[in-house]
């Protein structure tokens, strides 16, 4: 089985790829029998000369591999008929803007895994980027403080060469006394809180954040039971809330009552509450003046996320009274942090971090008959139609 590790051809431009050349040397020394090709290119975080000085072979002909891996999405004039694929497709959720995506790769025989769909039996996923979009947003909230009230000047991400760069950075900068709300308990949150952790910011229980006053900064992890609860006053249940919120309402009022910097790094779920709307963020006592929207969702549960931002222009202003957007800086302004790829700051790390956990989880399943299940629950198309578990995307390709 060969193996090639492809060019990203999306743009802008993304530096990330599935194996870094130490990760890949790993590979072909626990899987002899598979043979790993590298594409060339020119954009990869990893220069060509890297892989050939461990012996890979490099060309930009790779017609004759059979499983393709990519991180973005593949151009539909780049796709070559008839092979294995796997990328970050951005289809499952019938994005229009990747219909034609899906339609080409049914057309042209392509046996399609998202990384998206890698998941356990349990449906929770196995692979993503999702911590290294922690640590960024996490950063990018501290760096616009600083750079808002002239506390200190931290550099972009990007500009730095990787993870121990910026926590280099991070042991010059003292936080003021601040409170910090961090949601979640996925990976991104994960990622944030290790930024916290690292600045040694002290963690502090729900009970003792809502309720008292300290003398150091100091954050709270609350989980999506603490920012819900029932309606009817009763104890809340997260399994319930997963598969039906509409007996919930928000709690997050409490929070934003005492909190100055909010990370959003939850999930959110369909029809689940807003956590604040716009008729919230105009309350007096809504206190919350910095936001790291990690989680992303535009013009939804964080009201204030009127669009995602960029790695170039990763800030702005949001203006409750009017409900709109102003400078990151202005007056009475909450200073939003809202990029939508934020793991594309650290190529570096999030590539070797997506290759330790491709390795554990995907590549020993094309050897071991997929004991686990985990190209099966994985695949989307197969044999110009799409699989059991996707065939929901029927009318989305039919373009209905
Ligand atoms: N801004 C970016 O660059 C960026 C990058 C990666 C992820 N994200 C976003 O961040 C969010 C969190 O991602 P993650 O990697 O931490 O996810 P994850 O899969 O690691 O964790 C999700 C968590 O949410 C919980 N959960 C599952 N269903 C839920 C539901 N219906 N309601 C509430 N909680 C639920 C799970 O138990 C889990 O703890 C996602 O919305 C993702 O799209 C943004």
């Amino acid at each position: 089985m060969k193996f090639a590790l492809i060019k990203e051809r999306k743009s802008p431009p993304d530096r990330r790829v599935v194996f870094s050349p130490e990760k890949l040397a790993e590979a072909r020394d626990q899987f002899p029998e598979a043979e790993f090709i590298v594409e060339s290119s020119d954009i990869r975080i990893f220069p060509d000369s890297a892989y050939k000085a461990l012996s890979f072979k490099v060309t930009d002909n790779i017609t004759d591999c059979d499983v393709m891996l990519g991180v973005k999405e593949v151009p539909v004039e780049s796709l070559i008929p008839n092979k294995k694929y796997f990328f970050f497709s951005h289809t499952i959720k019938e994005q229009p803007y990747n219909r034609r995506l899906l339609q080409t790769m049914l057309e042209e025989n392509i046996v399609m895994y998202d990384h998206e769909t890698i998941v356990r039996q349990t449906g929770s996923r196995l692979i993503g980027f999702g911590r290294y979009a922690g640590l960024v947003g996490a950063y990018n909230g501290f760096r616009a403080l600083g750079l808002r009230d002239g506390f200190f000047t931290l550099p972009k991400v990007e500009t730095l060469a990787d993870l121990d760069a910026v926590k280099k950075e991070l042991d010059k900068i003292t936080i003021p006394n601040i409170k910090i709300l961090l949601t979640g308990t996925g990976k991104v949150a994960h990622g944030s809180k290790e930024i916290l952790d690292y600045l040694n910011i002290k963690q502090v229980s729900d009970a003792l954040y809502l309720t008292s006053t300290f003398s150091e900064p100091v954050y709270c992890m609350a989980n999506v039971m603490e920012y819900n609860k029932r309606k009817d006053g009763k104890v809340g249940n997260k399994h319930e809330f997963y598969k039906n919120p509409t007996g919930y309402e928000s709690n997050f009022m409490a929070y934003a009552k005492v909190t100055d910097y909010f990370i959003a790094g939850h999930f959110y779920g369909n029809d689940a509450p807003y956590l604040f709307t716009r008729d919230d963020a105009k309350q007096p006592e809504f206190n919350i003046n910095l936001i790291a929207d990690v989680s992303c969702d535009v013009d939804g549960p964080v009201a204030s996320t009127l669009r995602a931002s960029t790695i170039a222009n990763p800030f702005y202003g949001y203006d409750a009274k009017t409900e709109s957007e102003v400078a990151f800086n202005a007056e009475n302004a909450i200073t939003v942090m809202a990029v939508d790829n934020l793991p594309c700051e650290l190529p570096k790390d999030a590539s070797e971090g997506f290759g330790n956990m491709f390795l554990e989880h995907v590549i020993p399943a094309f050897f071991n008959n997929d004991e686990r299940g985990i190209l099966k629950r994985a695949k989307i198309t197969e044999n110009g139609k799409l699989t059991k578990r996707f065939a929901y995307l029927q009318d989305y390709v039919d373009g209905n």
